[in-house]
């Protein structure tokens, strides 16, 4: 569980994140939404400790941040996977190479437990016979698929994902999306992720913040931002005819 207490971040006196507070559970898809510009990044980076807030304080299971040691900072900083916006592959290295990485660099386990727990990932990714490809020779889902293997092999507590869907089809997003939401129960992990796909806030969005201006200016889950009145919600999320007409469908349903 993450806990965000009223967070500011400025950068050279430009004020970016305006007191930030919030809270994301165990087990659950957290996503943040909102227009270019409105701080998710900054945010984002905020939970990964990459930057530090100037005001306010993040908590993790009860460990505040900054008020940890260079060793704690750097021990909880191992408890947390990221995704990476076009996945940051190295297009050196095999698809193993690429899961074993995290491993190589901040375990001791032997060659055939590294071996062993890439196997597990990969397969849980359902990415069977690619161990040995590059990231050239396998497609922009599979891709992805390598990456969230690598972001759970060190079996994070905390999993970042900074716009998973970006580049994919529709069809393959879905999938993407819901891989992430099995792996997030299934392991129990704290999920917060950076999107701008409407289909993954209606697909996964068990509770989402939507920023503008570096304020939280709403969060609920994807039934509730059906029923919002929230103008700059609705204005942001149903800014197409398609997803009006979702909204206007899911209404009636209701009533
Ligand atoms: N390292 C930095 N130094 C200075 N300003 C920054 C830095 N990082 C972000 N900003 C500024 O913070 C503001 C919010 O940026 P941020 O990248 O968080 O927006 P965003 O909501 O993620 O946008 P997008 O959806 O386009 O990725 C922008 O005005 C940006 O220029």
């Amino acid at each position: 569980m993450i806990h965000v207490n009223n967070i500011h971040k400025s950068f050279d006196g430009t004020h970016i994140l305006k007191g930030v507070e919030t809270q994301f559970e165990n087990g659950k898809t957290n996503l943040i939404i909102g227009q270019s510009g409105s701080g998710k990044t900054v945010f984002l980076k905020c939970l990964l400790g990459l930057f530090m807030p100037e005001e306010g304080s993040i908590s993790y299971d009860g460990k505040i941040y900054k008020d940890l040691t260079p060793d704690e900072k750097r021990n909880l900083r191992q408890e947390m996977g990221m995704v990476f916006q076009g996945s940051a592959l190295f297009d050196s290295m095999t698809v193993a190479g690429n899961v074993m990485f995290p491993l190589e660099m901040f375990t001791k386990q032997s060659k055939s437990e590294m071996q062993d727990r890439v196997d597990i990932v990969l397969k849980r990714v359902n990415l069977i016979d690619a161990h040995h490809k590059y990231p050239s020779e396998i497609s922009g889902g599979m891709q992805k698929r390598v990456a969230i293997a690598r972001a759970i092999v060190m079996n994070p507590k905390y999993l970042f994902c900074d716009e998973p869907n970006s580049g994919l089809d529709p069809r393959t997003s879905i999938i993407i999306d819901n891989l992430i939401k099995e792996i997030t129960e299934e392991y129990n992990i704290t999920t917060v992720i950076n999107t701008h796909d409407m289909n993954s806030v209606m697909q996964i969005g068990e509770k989402i913040i939507f920023l503008k201006n570096g304020l939280k200016e709403w969060e609920g889950t994807k039934h509730e931002i059906f029923k919002t009145d929230n103008k700059a919600v609705t204005d942001f999320v149903y800014s197409s005819d398609l997803f009006k007409k979702v909204r206007q469908m899911y209404i009636e349903e209701k009533n």
